[in-house]
């Protein structure tokens, strides 16, 4: 056996077998002199192969994620079936004497070239299915065996060099018992996901698609980030005692479901959920979260060919709203595309800096035609709960006032059209840039709330990328430069009677914990697993007395100060 060490994403212990998630190497040789014929029934071969396994995805999709999901795959058949692609490539093998695979590569590169340079947004997408569609054909025609992670059936340990946040989307929780791959941090898309499914996960292990081979046994232990390969049946007895432990721990925090979050001196904050679907609601329920206090909508936007309308908008942020319970608050945030959070059939131009690029609401505010959809949605929602909206990555006041100013105009709108609206809707931002962290009194002047987004925040502040394990020593939640930026944020809406919450990961993190309390943050928002232990946790710690500590704390010069004094002054 050997045992490898990563970044522990996601609570909790899996052991089964691994299942490689890997784009195969599409790279082909382009050979003249063909039989046309031969090449011709191969390509066709393929493109059988390729339609029954879409079929079955499809299908699968379908039953399990309902028709919406499954659209993009219709998308993906139609293609194979137009004759206006097919028989061009057939063309080709014919006329060049070419063997299939170059001709597939050269007629579809022609396609999506000449789609993607259209000025229209439907013939793009387009271009974004034939691109889907090739790589699978050409695997089959190299015979290289193509990955279907919504097709499996069995209890698997996922490994994969990294996961998209739609691959992610796909893994059906049912038989993936956890996952690990070789890059990402605990804030990457993929570690946030694997929370939301409940599944444990290990990311950042470094070289697991190197060491693993489809079918050793793998145990994921996603409490101490340890992956441990094909291991002795005393290792794997250790593993199956922890994992027991950890459910009757999992037992223990399960009482305080229906309890208030309060501290030792009987101050209250609240403790909600960071949630991507309509699908997450339950287990924001079964942890006993107070609300969500971020609701990710970009994965509406993910997984499909197209953007989604106006009215399966509505949909989900309604069963949201209600599946949470009128009272309780839901932050919806609005389209936070970029960074590692790509939509195919947008065809963005790809950017040396995509987290610092074109993203978010500066995306929304030139693209306003999204954005106003998406704003309709919601506007439409809110009389079905406790709405409130957070406007992603804002930079500058002016940013936010025009996207207010869109909402504004929107709800105007439709109350034109005889639409009902709530009039209670909070309107708020991310505080996820440094610059508007430091300018946080003047912000608090304008906005209703911060959601303070440390996952970026700390990113940014200390120039070191979230998904990048070589500098994740860096990636430092307790520094001082952030507490001080936090301690600001909270500090400023206070003093306008805002309230101010996190939604980073941080907001989860026992050792951040006591740190956010003594500073006076009010809402935490984090993973619907951690909600429990944070509420556990609380039940321990004084926050009058930490909060009498605050000037120390803020005045330390290093993380790991910080960390030993909070440590001192909470378990005295
Ligand atoms: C919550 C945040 O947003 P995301 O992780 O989606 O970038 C954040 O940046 O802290
Ligand atoms: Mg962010």
């Amino acid at each position: 056996m050997s045992q490898l060490t990563g970044i522990a994403a996601s609570n909790g212990i899996a052991i089964a077998k691994a299942y490689r998630l890997e784009t195969p190497d599409l790279s082909f040789e382009t050979k003249k002199d063909q039989n046309p014929e031969e090449e011709i029934k191969r390509l066709e071969s393929a493109i059988e192969t390729s339609k029954s396994e879409l079929e079955k995805i499809k299908a699968h999709t379908q039953e399990k994620m309902g028709d919406e999901h499954a659209e993009i795959f219709s998308a993906h058949l139609l293609v194979l079936s137009d004759p206006e692609l097919i028989q061009p490539i057939e063309d080709k093998i014919k006329s060049d004497q070419i063997n299939a695979e170059a001709a597939l590569d050269e007629t579809a590169n022609m396609f999506i070239t000449m789609f993607e340079n259209m000025d229209n947004e439907y013939m793009r997408e387009r271009a974004a299915d034939i691109r889907d569609v090739t790589k699978r054909v050409m695997a089959h025609l190299l015979e290289r065996p193509f990955p279907n992670p919504a097709l499996i059936n069995e209890e698997v340990v996922v490994v994969a060099q990294d996961l998209t946040p739609s691959d992610t989307a796909q893994l059906n929780k049912q038989f993936v018992q956890g996952f690990t791959t070789d890059v990402g941090g605990r804030t990457s898309h993929s570690a946030i996901m694997a929370r939301s499914l409940e599944i444990p996960a290990v990311v950042g292990a470094k070289s697991v698609t190197q060491d693993i081979k489809d079918g050793d046994i793998i145990i994921i232990d996603g409490l101490d980030g340890k992956v441990l390969i094909n291991p002795s049946d005393d290792e794997r007895k250790t593993y199956e005692q922890k994992q027991a432990q950890f459910e009757e721990q999992k037992a223990e925090w399960a009482k305080l479901k229906d309890e208030p979050s309060v501290t030792a001196d009987q101050k209250h904050v609240e403790l909600v959920a960071n949630i991507g679907t309509p699908d997450d609601v339950d287990g924001v329920l079964r942890n006993g979260g107070e609300g969500v206090g971020l609701y990710r909508t970009e994965f509406l936007y993910m997984g499909k060919s197209s953007l989604p309308t106006e009215d399966e908008q509505y949909d989900a942020y309604k069963e949201v709203l209600e599946g949470v319970g009128s009272d309780k608050p839901v932050v919806v945030r609005t389209l936070d595309i970029g960074g590692d959070k790509e939509l195919d059939y947008l065809d963005l131009p790809k950017e040396l800096n995509p987290f610092l690029g074109f993203r978010a609401i500066r995306f929304c505010l030139e693209r306003d035609d999204i954005f106003r959809t998406q704003l309709r949605a919601l506007l439409r929602a809110s009389v079905h709960g406790n709405l409130k909206i957070m406007f992603p990555m804002v930079a500058t006041i002016s940013e936010f006032k025009q996207a207010k100013a869109i909402l504004l105009e929107e709800k105007e709108n439709l109350k034109q059209e005889g639409i009902e609206v709530s009039e209670n809707i909070e309107v708020g931002i991310m505080v996820e840039i440094p610059s508007t962290a430091v300018i946080a009194k003047q912000f608090a002047k304008e906005v209703d709330f911060f959601s303070i987004g440390t996952n970026d925040l700390i990113q940014y502040t200390m120039a070191a990328d979230r998904m990048n394990e070589k500098v994740s020593y860096l990636y430092q939640p307790y520094h001082p430069a952030i507490l001080n930026l936090v301690n600001n944020v909270i500090e400023a809406a206070h003093a306008e009677g805002k309230w101010a919450g996190m939604c980073g990961e941080m907001a989860g993190d026992p050792v951040a914990i006591p740190i956010l309390l003594g500073l006076g943050l009010d809402e935490f928002s984090m993973s619907a697993t951690s909600i429990l232990p944070a509420r556990s946790q609380l039940l321990k710690l004084s926050k009058d007395e930490i909060a009498s500590h605050k000037d120390e704390i803020l005045s330390k010069s290093t993380a790991e100060e910080v960390v030993e004094f909070v440590k001192e002054i909470t378990e005295s």
